[in-house]
């Protein structure tokens, strides 16, 4: 069977939240210096596999949008089209947001910090309006009513982006494009779990690594002719999301 589409996954390279091991979410924090040469790393991995995206598909929040925008700068496709939505955002985090993960699962124990990170279907605790790290009130989601997280869990995350899936992402694919997704560890986790149908409770073992291009080569049933995908540096990203299982130990 021959792919109709080529998609190609790209978690934002490292960001400063990261870097200082906090429960990021909707919060809109820029890469990190690290996290731009990963970005280039990731432009460059593009070029050198002659895989070149028509068309880009980014959440709202920049360290997607500037990922993005470095690594097709380099790959000399500066120039595609560009849709952005909240759905392909980060999962909320909720009350979580800001807290520092080691100290969270001190607070916590394992047992609950992991059932908050990443048990398919328990959400940490909603966040407040008047948080300081609440996205109440942001001009970027003034449309959404009702639709306004206050806290995810996975399940909530595959629910709000495959509606994007069909309706944006799919039209591109079946029409030969190649398409690049920038987003976020656990919106991409959620667009895997639909291309590959991992199961509720094998989605919790999955990590994506920062930066690094995953391809996708999809048949005409939209699913995965490589199942699990392609890294395109395979060992950088086995190292890589054995540190994202790790972060708060
Ligand atoms: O903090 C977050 O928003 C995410 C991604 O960085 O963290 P985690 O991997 O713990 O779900």
């Amino acid at each position: 069977m021959t792919a109709v589409g080529t998609l190609v996954l790209l978690r934002h390279g490292e960001s400063t939240w990261n870097a200082q091991n906090l429960f990021t979410g909707w919060v809109d924090v820029p890469l990190s210096e690290d996290g731009e040469a990963e970005a280039r790393r990731g432009g460059e991995l593009l070029a050198a596999n002659e895989l070149l995206p028509d068309v880009l598909h980014t959440s709202l929040l920049r360290r997607a949008i500037s990922t993005a925008n470095i690594s097709l700068d380099v790959a000399e496709r500066h120039w595609i089209p560009v849709r952005r939505h909240w759905r392909l955002n980060e999962r909320h985090y909720g009350a979580l947001q800001g807290k520092n993960k080691k100290q969270t699962m001190e607070t916590y124990g394992e047992e609950q910090f992991m059932l908050w990170r990443r048990s398919y279907d328990t959400p940490p605790p909603e966040i407040d309006p008047g948080d300081p790290y609440s996205q109440e009130g942001d001009p970027r989601y003034a449309d959404l009513g009702d639709e306004m997280p206050r806290t995810e869990c996975l399940k909530d995350v595959v629910a709000r982006l495959l509606p994007y899936w069909e309706s944006s992402v799919v039209p591109d694919l079946r029409a030969g494009r190649t398409v690049l997704v920038a987003a976020h560890g656990n919106s991409l986790r959620a667009m895997v779990k639909h291309l590959d149908g991992i199961s509720d409770q094998d989605i919790a073992s999955l990590n994506i690594p920062t930066g690094i291009p995953l391809r996708y080569d999809l048949d005409e049933n939209l699913r995965p002719e490589n199942p699990g995908g392609t890294y395109l540096d395979p060992e950088a990203a086995e190292r890589a999301a054995a540190s994202v299982a790790s972060q708060g130990r």
